[in-house]
């Protein structure tokens, strides 16, 4: 395949490693210095385009491949409030996306026992819940995608909880947290590549499912697969589908 990377920084670089590994040729790369060449003509050039820029850059980005109609992987996170116009623009213009918050192997497992356990604490009610996550400090959006996603997971699945709320580095937004909400609570520290945990606490004990990144690999071959995995379809879809656990 020939690949548009669009965002060329700490993701984007690994990305292009996987994908010549695989056999793929990188045909376009859009870092800061060359935004300009972000056009409709040289998108077309390439059969998928894989979009880690910024929380910032991501709507334009779909919209101009939308508009160049090439199928795009995004894996950008902080744009979550805009999903719902931008899934409805990609099916009125058949046009291809897939996104997630988080490509690893790991996390998608994750996601899944995390949904299971929501379930079964429905009959557990002296147990709360909360969700920590922990990512280096240049990170520009909070909660991380991941940690909205285990959120969303826990909210759809525990009936005694109906939304989140995020405070960083224990700086509350709120001043008290409702019985219905879960707190997102998340830490920037230098160089952490991702951790997440889900905690429930009672009075007596702890269970903690507990997520970590080592580095950055398994986002970034997950990205390339996810791209491999998008030739021939069309419509919108989520890595979840891929992984298909339900
Ligand atoms: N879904 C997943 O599995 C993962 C998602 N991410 C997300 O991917 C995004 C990028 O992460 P990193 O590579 O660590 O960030 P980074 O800051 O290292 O790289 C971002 C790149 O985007 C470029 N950029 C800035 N404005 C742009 C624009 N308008 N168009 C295109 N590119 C632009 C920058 O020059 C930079 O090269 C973040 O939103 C992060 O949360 C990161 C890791 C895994
Ligand atoms: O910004 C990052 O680095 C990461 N972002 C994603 C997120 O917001 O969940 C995925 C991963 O945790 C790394």
């Amino acid at each position: 395949m020939n690949i548009a990377l669009i965002g060329y920084g700490k993701m984007g670089q690994i990305i292009e490693r996987f994908a010549i590994e695989r056999g793929h040729e990188v045909v376009l790369k859009i870092g800061r210095d060359n935004l300009a060449d972000l056009t409709v003509s040289n998108l077309r050039k390439a059969d998928v385009a894989i979009d880690f820029s910024t929380p910032d850059a991501a709507i334009n980005n779909i919209y101009t491949c939308f508009e160049a109609n090439v199928p795009l992987v995004v894996g950008t996170t902080g744009w979550y409030g805009q999903l719902q116009e931008i899934k409805d623009e990609c099916l009125r213009g058949n046009n291809t996306l897939l996104y997630g918050s988080n490509f690893s192997i790991g996390v998608n497992l994750f996601f899944h026992i995390n949904e299971v356990l929501a379930k079964v604490m429905n009959n557990y009610p002296v147990y709360d819940v909360q969700v920590e996550e922990i990512h280096h400090t240049q990170k520009l959006d909070s909660p991380s995608g991941t940690a909205m996603t285990l959120a969303e997971g826990i909210i759809e699945n525990l009936d005694r909880k109906s939304e989140w709320v995020n405070e960083l580095d224990g700086n509350p937004t709120i001043d008290v947290l409702k019985q219905e909400q879960v707190l997102i609570a998340s830490q920037r520290i230098e160089n952490i590549p991702g951790t997440h945990t889900v905690i429930y606490s009672s009075e007596v004990d702890e269970i903690e499912l507990k997520h970590t990144a080592h580095n950055r690999a398994g986002f970034a071959l997950g990205a390339v697969v996810a791209a491999e995995w998008l030739q021939n379809k069309q419509g919108f879809y989520n890595i979840s589908d891929i992984f298909n656990l339900k």
